[in-house]
């Protein structure tokens, strides 16, 4: 259940170097797909499985003996560092005649490669962290020694051309070095002042961009400034442009991953370093051969590289809330997380037979389409609860509530969202006699609490077991609408605990924390403006999204944040309501999913993470809630 065991899978695709030549382009593919495995700490290279799958016009002229070519590149690399392919898929008529004229799909491989990953808490991404005293390094292997090709690159593309000489992978064994390499430093840490950091701290794939794609790629993650200064004697397009392959890594202790590529023969140079200088105050300075080629503000290059994600972001998304996040990501620095309170514990006890016998029950309960169950059932277990696996079906065979303490409504996509999310599930229990009148004994006993996250938060609503108690027209008072932003919204942002009666969240206010949110239905709206009101007064807003500084929309004068620090436009920015008495909570993001710190999708800055590094399970704040329903059980 807590296991830090997983599955690391990758891509790897190069058509327009395939239509330059097919078996170079296939054998491109393969490394891509090896350096973009390469971050997930995995078994063995040897354990690698691939599936290829090909789409070609293999019925049209002289594409079939180019379908032979690709098709000998992709054994012989993978024979040479040792991969196999297990499956795929061929669609071979990938042409049509339309108006006469035969247009015929680009001759196009899909390697995916999966593998068991040993420890996903050691995951590289590609974000700088820009850690004191780091460096970025370069290193270029697999291809001839000196080469520079820039057929079939961006930056052919961007002249409408594709060129006539595109790298190619001579060495293959030197992918399979670089692999073990940085296999073996991906478990390895180093002491940073006195905090033990990663030996790798970022890191990402040069075949597909170039140089300058991957170093800006990196940098605009991180959200940092960068000093580059590349010395290499070839023209600085081609050593920018030219999507040969290789890595860039920013590393904690450059002096020890550089002799070890170099003790390998492999090339590798100290290129720069990134600063930690945010969003609007960051620069990009890149100089090649001391001539400076680019002087730029991180945010103004970063609104180039955009321009196509916001095109697509045109035909998806309410077009305020596209201008909302363009004026949030140019004027965002860096979270400030803040957390006052203790939720440390030692959950070695849950293992202790003795211990199930008596402790507090809860049921997680689930309907077709749910799919949050494990993780809620993992963070009560922690919390040192007995859970149980309860199925609506299991409730319409009789089974009751009685001898639970709590009752965990848990995320998902219960039948499939139709007519509204959780509609069905609601109905599912209002329209049967037994079943409601077990919801109804539970939720009314004094010594009960439930919890409902997502779905489960959107059921809550809509039995009314949240809501404004003041007003006595109605039942059901809160209404879970479609985001603002007309999408589904699937990130990982900041939110401020308020004072409020929850139980759960006793102790935690003031905080801002960070929690992932998943939802299409999201916006909490009301039968009437006073229902927010009472709310408010009665202290039942409990969480609300907040922005890197920790603010609120209300902090300045609005009312709410704009996108994405407000994910789904809630006013006042609510993202979790509780009963008046506090016994029952309901929340749109994901405490379940966020309770560990690798969880979090930047833990590495999360500066209390190294305190748990003696400990099997590195809890985050969250663990708290859980823990405090346990302590509310059990005083
Ligand atoms: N993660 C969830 O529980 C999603 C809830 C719901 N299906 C929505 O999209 O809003």
């Amino acid at each position: 259940m807590f296991a830090t065991v997983g599955g690391a899978v990758s891509l790897g695709e190069q058509p327009i170097k395939m239509l330059i030549d097919a078996e170079k382009g296939a054998r491109i593919c393969i490394s891509e797909t090896i350096m973009n495995l390469i971050w997930a700490p995995i078994t063995d290279l040897k354990d690698v499985k691939m599936s290829g799958n090909w789409m070609w016009a293999a019925k049209c002229e002289g594409e079939g003996a180019r379908l032979v070519e690709a098709v000998g590149g992709l054994c012989q690399g993978l024979r040479e560092i040792g991969c196999a392919i297990d499956g795929g898929k061929d669609s071979l008529s990938m042409a049509v005649t339309a108006n006469g004229e035969v247009v015929k799909s680009p001759g196009t491989l899909v390697l995916s490669a999966y593998a068991p990953c040993t420890n996903v808490t050691k995951v590289v991404n590609p974000a700088l962290t820009a850690t004191p005293g780091s460096q970025i390094l370069w290193i270029k292997c697999g291809g001839a020694k000196g080469k520079f090709r820039l057929g079939g690159s961006a930056l052919a593309q961007v002249y409408s051309q594709i060129g006539d000489d595109c790298p190619d992978i001579e060495r293959f064994a030197e992918i399979s070095n670089v692999f073990s390499i940085l296999q073996e430093l991906l478990n390895e840490d180093h002491l940073v002042g006195t905090v033990r950091k990663p030996k790798i701290l970022a890191g990402h794939d040069i075949s597909d961009g170039g140089l300058i794609t991957t170093i800006l790629e990196m940098a605009f993650a991180g959200n940092v400034s960068i000093d580059i200064d590349i010395q290499k004697e070839t023209d600085p397009i081609n050593i920018l442009f030219a999507e040969e392959c290789g890595i860039v890594l920013e590393v904690s202790d450059a002096e020890d991953v550089v002799q070890r590529f170099r003790s390998s023969a492999i090339e590798c140079s100290v290129i720069g370093h990134a600063t930690p200088e945010y969003g609007s105050d960051a620069h990009v300075k890149i100089q090649v051969n001391g001539k400076m080629e680019i002087n730029e503000k991180l945010v103004d290059l970063r609104e180039e590289w955009e321009l196509v994600g916001d095109k697509l972001g045109e035909h998806q998304t309410n077009l305020k809330s596209l201008e909302e996040a363009k004026n949030v990501r140019n004027d965002c620095k860096k979270v400030q997380y803040k957390c006052d309170f203790e939720w440390f514990y030692h959950p070695s006890f849950i293992y202790h037979e003795q211990y199930f016998s008596t402790a507090p029950r809860v049921a997680i309960i689930r309907e077709e389409g749910s799919n949050g169950d494990r993780e809620m059932a993992s963070a009560f277990t922690l919390a040192g609860f007995q859970t149980f696996d309860v199925t609506m079906t299991d409730m319409l065979k009789g089974h009751n509530l009685d001898g639970y303490r709590g009752v965990a409504f848990v995320g998902g996509f219960s039948y499939a969202d139709v007519l509204g999310s959780a509609k069905g599930w609601a109905a599912g229990i209002q329209f049967n006699e037994k079943i409601s009148q077990n919801f109804k004994v539970f939720r009314s006993r004094s010594d009960t609490f439930s919890y409902g996250v997502c779905n489960g938060c959107q059921l809550m609503a809509q039995l009314g077991w949240v809501g404004d108690e003041e007003d006595e027209s109605e039942s059901v008072t809160v209404f879970l609408d479609e985001n603002e932003c007309g999408r589904f919204e699937s990130s990982f942002g900041p939110v401020k605990i308020e004072p409020s009666r929850s139980i759960m969240l006793s102790g935690m206010d003031n905080s801002i924390l960070g929690l992932w949110s998943s939802h299409g239905e999201g916006q909490f709206s009301y039968r009437s403006s006073q229902n927010l009101e009472n709310l408010k007064r009665n202290g039942q807003v409990c969480v609300r999204f907040c922005d890197d500084r920790g603010m609120t929309g209300s902090d300045y004068s609005k009312e709410k944040l704009p996108y994405p620090w407000n994910p789904n436009g809630s006013i006042d920015d609510v993202a979790a309501i509780c009963s008046r008495d506090g016994r029952h909570l309901a929340m749109m993001p994901h405490a379940d999913r966020s309770f560990l710190t690798w969880q979090w999708a930047d833990s590495d800055d999360v500066n209390w993470n190294t305190r748990f590094d003696q400990q099997s399970v590195a809890l985050s704040p969250w663990i708290r809630m859980f823990r405090s329903a346990y302590n509310w059980c059990n005083d």
